[in-house]
């Protein structure tokens, strides 16, 4: 695949030209609308690992409603979140060839030959740089990212992790690890919440140290005309839940409210609106259920659309996605199939549906849909294979 032009383009050079090129700005009808304001569930999750009743009600209805919510009670000290994302914010604003460095374009002919193309580099989305662009007409997100893999350790790609800030790897290690705890702690929450054994998802994920996670820092440049563009196009997360580390100061993420099957961009529901998930000053963090849980749980848990909007002002967050062993099967848990409620999705390989993210997104398609993962939809995509089938070739 030849590097399309526009993927060498960094949004942070481009917003310091002003108003935002044509290749990020929306079609009329998909403009971001006002957002409404609602208060955001909050859970504690001491008191979760505490098995307090009440809390996992309150965590309950969070996930029959909101499908995210807040998190308190999460053991980390303030100091780490402030100083993580501090980080994040020196590393942003290190001069472009400094991050160069860590370029998500490489060599073409470094993993294999079949990428050789006209300027001799091809994208692969671990590093620094813009998500992937495939087509001319695709809108592209007004963010710059930093998206490394983190577990399993030994599967780390030392070369795209950032030596500066000095301190910037050293904090991603702690902050993952202690982040993955509070997604556990929370995946044995779910799995009461339905009556099972506390380990119910976190065995069908596998070996909490072979579990990919992939951290995803976001640089949202400030916009001179916000109203254009989207920071980051409305999207299911790929993963079984994920944490995010949110701006303390600047908001931008919105949540579409009711939870549901809807498509995700274009074609508004009736009724359905956004909702403003407001910066988080106060060192809570964020969960989110992504599409891996609302397969596992036969969408007993849904993962909701969410986007980003952004303003004058620059903002980040951190995001780390927790997702199965890849060569686990990613299936309904058959305890929550029945004939009331029959399978609703297909089943595949984990890696086969955390690969099909990239093709999805460039498209603004949720990986369920691209997949065609849902029953009483036909093969197409890379959906519905065995478990143990040879998986796609990521990012082809
Ligand atoms: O920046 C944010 O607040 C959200 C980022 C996000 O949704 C993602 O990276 O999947
Ligand atoms: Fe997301």
């Amino acid at each position: 695949m030849v590097v399309h032009q526009a993927q060498e383009h960094l949004v942070q050079e481009v917003a310091a030209d002003g108003s935002p090129p044509s290749r990020y700005v929306l079609r009329e009808h998909d403009r971001p609308t006002p957002a409404t304001n609602a208060a955001i569930p909050t859970v504690d999750v001491s008191r979760l690992a505490a098995n307090d009743p009440d809390e996992a009600e309150k965590l309950r209805s969070a996930l029959n409603t909101w499908g995210l919510f807040a998190v308190t009670g999460h053991g980390m000290p303030g100091e780490l979140l402030d100083a993580i994302l501090d980080s994040t914010r020196a590393f942003f604003h290190l001069p472009t060839h400094a991050k160069h460095k860590y370029s998500n374009l490489v060599p073409s002919d470094s993993d294999d030959s079949h990428n050789n193309n006209n300027n001799n580099k091809k994208f692969q989305p671990e590093g620094y740089g813009v998500d992937r662009v495939d087509t001319d007409e695709q809108i592209l997100d007004w963010c710059d990212r930093l998206y490394l893999q983190v577990q399993p350790e030994d599967e780390r790609r030392r070369q795209f992790w950032p030596t500066e800030p000095p301190n910037l790897a050293g904090l991603l290690h702690d902050y993952s690890l202690k982040s993955q705890a509070v997604a556990q702690l929370i995946l044995r929450a779910m799995a009461r919440i339905l009556g099972f054994e506390e380990s119910f998802f976190v065995d069908k994920v596998g070996d909490e140290s072979r579990m990919p996670s992939y951290a995803r820092f976001t640089y949202y440049p400030p916009c001179a005309r916000p109203d254009l563009v989207y920071g980051l196009k409305p999207h299911t997360d790929n993963s079984v839940v994920t944490v995010l580390l949110l701006d303390k100061r600047v908001g931008g993420l919105q949540v579409r409210q009711p939870l549901g099957d809807l498509a995700v961009a274009g074609e508004e529901e009736e009724g359905a609106r956004w909702v403003d998930v407001p910066a988080m000053g106060g060192h809570e963090l964020l969960v989110v259920v992504g599409d891996e849980m609302e397969i596992m749980s036969n969408a007993a848990f849904r993962a909701p659309v969410h986007r980003v909007v952004v303003s004058a002002e620059e903002r980040m967050s951190l995001v780390v996605f927790y997702q199965p062993e890849p060569h686990r099967a990613l299936e309904p848990a058959r305890e929550l199939v029945d004939e009331e409620r029959p399978a609703r999705y297909k089943t595949l390989q984990a890696k086969t549906f955390a690969d099909g993210f990239w093709d999805a997104f460039a498209l603004g398609e949720r990986t369920i849909d691209f997949l065609k993962v849902k029953v009483g939809e036909d093969g197409g995509g890379g959906g519905g294979d065995q478990p143990n089938a040879p998986a796609a070739v990521p990012g082809a």
